[in-house]
């Protein structure tokens, strides 16, 4: 994969946001403002709270059908979901019971290790802003960040996702890997826009923000988002900086179409935004080429790693976004991905894990396997 004529200017794409394209309408709201506008005063005011015809109700129900499959209700497990489990896991083998296999693959070589944050390392809970990840987890990132590079790669932002993290000898990339904090890396060659920076140890460091450009617009989206959805009890906006996250886990499933509508109609706005799904949250994102698989090959070019035969870079993840990290593994040939999940589910990835819990056994299992092999050469 050629990234470097992409690092300095990820390329704007050229595809319509899902939600437009869903619709296969145009928006009500004309106004397309430019990149990085001033605050469009009384924008919030164009979007009415409640549906006023065919267009809302496309909209609404669209956006309701892609809310909903993309947060299933939880259900009791039964039988045939076991079975549906170990099935999958035929396809994806458990990184836990299948150690010993995946531990071949990593003979000879220098791991690099991507870690996803909530539901990875954190387990999903229904204030984002206590997903907060155990002493023991902590623990168990450390020793394999002593072991092996580590980056966590997160759709919040650096400093929220650093605030729950809080180990300086990692690498942070947040908004989706749109704000990274990684090795020193020399940008004359390839012409990156990158800042030099200490971290709190006084270690210099290189910060690459591929969407500053979009600081402006996302900020001006935030508040609108907020002002739009304050009267819809269990909303919460979440601002991630070059990203923004917007929650209905903790609203009343009747209201979910609402949401859906009143943030799709602000996002078709911006023709320079897109929104997408994840877990019970709703994500509104710059248009540009640039997403978690693309911080992997970042990062691992930062640290002079991405083209030598003898690396493997693992990447631990859950959520959707995750899959681009996967894909690129995956094709590439070069990495592995593991995904977490409790439910059967198509992947990039190559191996599962259930839960956090299991992520914290398979990194100390890791940690030890790597420690063994370091006394026997
Ligand atoms: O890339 P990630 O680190 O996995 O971040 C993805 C989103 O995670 C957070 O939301 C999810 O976890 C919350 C806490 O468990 C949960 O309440 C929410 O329903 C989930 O969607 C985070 O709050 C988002 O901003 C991230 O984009």
């Amino acid at each position: 994969m050629d990234l470097k004529s992409n690092h300095s200017s990820p390329v704007l794409a050229d595809t319509a946001p899902l939600n437009k394209s869903r619709l296969g309408l145009r928006s009500s709201l004309q106004t397309r403002p430019a990149p990085s506008p001033a605050l469009t005063s009384g924008l919030h005011l164009m979007v009415p709270r409640k549906k006023t015809g065919v267009l809302d109700d496309v909209r609404y129900s669209v956006c309701l059908d892609a809310m909903k499959s993309s947060s299933p209700p939880p259900k009791l497990i039964t039988i045939s979901d076991d079975i549906a489990y170990q099935t999958w896991m035929m396809k994806y083998p458990s990184a836990l019971l299948s150690f010993e296999q995946f531990a071949s693959f990593t003979e000879g070589k220098r791991i690099t290790l991507f870690l996803d944050y909530d539901g990875t390392l954190s387990p999903i809970v229904d204030n984002p802003d206590c997903a907060f990840m155990t002493d023991p987890m902590r623990a168990s990132v450390r020793m394999a960040a002593k072991c092996f590079p580590t980056a966590i790669i997160s759709g919040r932002s650096r400093d929220k996702v650093f605030e729950f993290v809080q180990l300086t000898e990692l690498y942070y990339a947040g908004s989706h890997g749109m704000d990274i904090i990684g090795p020193v890396r020399d940008s004359s060659e390839d012409g990156l826009d990158l800042i030099r920076s200490n971290d709190k140890q006084d270690k210099e460091e290189s910060l690459f923000q591929p969407a500053s450009r979009f600081l402006k617009m996302i900020e001006e989206v935030s508040v609108l988002l907020v002002e739009t959805t304050k009267g819809i009890a269990g909303v919460k906006v979440e601002s991630n900086k070059f990203c923004v996250s917007v929650h209905y886990r903790n609203v009343d499933v009747d209201e979910w179409g609402e949401v859906g509508s009143l943030v799709s109609r602000i996002v078709e706005n911006y023709s320079h935004l897109r929104l997408t799904h994840g877990r019970k949250v709703l994500e509104v994102r710059p248009v540009i080429d640039w997403d978690k698989g693309k911080a992997v090959t970042f990062i691992l070019e930062s640290l002079g790693l991405d083209k030598c035969d003898d690396v493997l870079p693992i990447y631990i993840g859950d959520d959707r976004t995750d899959e681009d990290a996967f894909k690129i593994l995956r094709e590439d040939k070069r990495g592995c991905g593991i995904i977490v999940s409790s439910a059967p589910k198509e992947s990039n990835a190559y191996y599962s894990l259930r839960d956090p819990s299991e992520v914290m056994e398979f990194l100390k299992l890791l940690v030890a396997h790597c420690d063994r092999q370091e006394v026997t050469k």
